[in-house]
């Protein structure tokens, strides 16, 4: 005898419709996570979704043989801007294989390292904009780090500087955020609504592209020897079908790089923050890097020397949860439409059901982590991090699906993290601020505002 699903109460036809805020749905999940714990649903004018907020169900629904990514809501509204690229492609589609095997090999660790000096000298170049700051040294980190974010991709992937971490904001930041809150808002919005803010995502797509289709212009007008993404995009061949990407697959697959890496600079923000919160962190992070570095700049074969900090990554990702969420179903089985059972039965939920893992619910959940609102990087270190069941480390998503920057993300976000508390003294300019999210896709720290000067001045 299973055990029904808990869901809020509601109302009578129109269900949970004011359950969740649809201008902050990953606020309200994240409420409804820590209120239900391991598994809740909500249903909206007759539609059932499933969310999952334990480390055992999401481990569960991990298992690649019973479940697969299910592409819905958000992502269908994506494909608006990039079509059938890597992110937005439905299981079943061609398309998601010829990219992935056309991409990954341009994401591999030992690629990600052969960039490791791109990233640092513009991470050095925003952290020398900053020391020329003086008395006016308020910043976003948010905004800030975007900016990089962007720069460091678009050079390490794409071979071009865009030269944005100083003057106005690149379009390319707006039009990101535009059709990324557009994409989180339209599938649940009349669609009169959808049709009068049409004109807001046409206008965000097109910018998108542009920019994508700038780069492939600059690449063929400065012809190169770089062999990066954009050389394997314009270039490469699937090794298995043989078939190459069209003009306008180059042109999805470069837009989906930013969006994918947009989580980047959140985390990090989220890290600032989490590192004021934790001055003996600071300090221990300031230990390992004086001693690993000496007196000399960080170089590519520092990384992996630097446990404490990749510590404080994992431990940010954890609790801030840039990415919050992905979504899963049931693999369809022919003829078979007997219910799905989860833990050992005690659930059962519809054969094609679908669920989204909310990672606000499983990255803290209390039967895996102790105290687990307090940032510890510790736990996340040598055999605790081991000890962690593989549900507790999901931030990169699952199986096939994950993320396939997860190479450059990860060296991004230990490089910069490394030469932000290296060489950056951070002051809190509201020291009662509390991580507050937006209706954007990811996790992020708004309104977030610090004081930055160069470490012991
Ligand atoms: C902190 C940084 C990052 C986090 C937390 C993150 C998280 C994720 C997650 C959870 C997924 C799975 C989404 C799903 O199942 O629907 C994903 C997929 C993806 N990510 Fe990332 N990501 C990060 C950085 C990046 C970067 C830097 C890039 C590009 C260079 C990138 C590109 C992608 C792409 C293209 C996919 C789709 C992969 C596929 O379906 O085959 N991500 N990411």
């Amino acid at each position: 005898m299973s055990t029904p699903i808990p869901q809020p109460a509601g109302l009578p036809l129109l269900g949970n419709i004011f359950d969740v805020d649809p201008s902050n749905t990953w606020w309200s999940l994240k409420g409804l996570a820590e209120k239900y714990g391991e598994i809740f649903q909500i249903k909206v004018l007759g539609h059932t979704i499933v969310f999952i907020g334990s480390v055992a169900l999401a481990e569960e629904i991990c298992d690649e043989k019973r479940f697969r990514k299910y592409v819905g809501g958000p992502i269908v509204e994506t494909r608006s801007l990039v079509h059938n690229a890597l992110f937005t492609a439905f299981d079943n589609e061609d398309s998601w294989g010829i990219a992935h095997r056309i991409l990954a090999p341009q994401l591999t660790p030992e690629i990600i390292s052969s960039h490791f000096d791109e990233i640092r000298d513009v991470t050095a170049e925003l952290i020398g904009n900053w020391a020329q700051l003086g008395d006016k040294n308020e910043i976003d980190p948010l905004a800030q780090l975007n900016r990089l974010n962007l720069e460091a991709t678009t050079l390490t992937l794409f071979g071009k500087r865009l030269n944005c971490l100083t003057g106005p904001e690149h379009p390319m930041l707006q039009a990101m955020e535009d059709a990324t809150s557009e994409a989180m808002k339209r599938p649940n919005r009349p669609g009169f609504l959808n049709w009068l803010y049409g004109g807001k995502m046409k206008r965000a797509v097109a910018t998108q592209r542009n920019w994508a289709a700038d780069l492939v212009k600059y690449r063929v007008e400065n012809p190169s020897d770089r062999r990066d993404m954009l050389w394997a995009m314009l270039n490469a061949k699937d090794p298995e079908t043989g078939k190459s990407f069209t003009e306008s697959e180059v042109i999805d697959e470069i837009v989906t790089m930013p969006i994918g890496s947009s989580t980047a600079h959140c985390t990090l923000a989220a890290g600032i923050l989490f590192l004021l919160q934790n001055p003996d962190v600071v300090s221990k992070a300031r230990k390992e890097l004086d001693d690993v570095l000496g007196d000399g700049p960080l170089a590519a074969e520092h990384l992996p020397r630097l446990p404490y900090i990749a510590g404080i990554v994992r431990e940010t990702l954890r609790l801030a949860y840039p990415a919050p969420g992905f979504n899963i179903e049931p693999i369809p089985r022919a003829g078979d439409k007997c219910p799905v059972l989860l833990a050992g039965g005690k659930y059962q939920v519809a054969h094609d059901q679908a669920m989204i893992i909310v990672l606000a619910g499983v990255n803290r959940d209390p039967a895996v982590f102790d105290d687990p609102l307090v940032f510890r990087p510790e736990r996340m270190m040598g055999e605790a991090l081991e000890r962690l069941p593989a549900g507790a480390k999901k931030w990169f998503g699952n199986g096939k699906r994950e993320c396939i920057g997860k190479h450059w993300a990860w060296d991004f976000l230990v490089t910069v993290l490394a030469k932000l508390i290296h060489e950056v003294d951070f002051e809190a300019a509201d020291p009662s601020y509390v991580l507050k999210q937006d209706g954007w896709f990811n996790v992020r720290p708004v309104k977030f505002r610090v004081k930055v000067k160069p470490r012991g001045v």
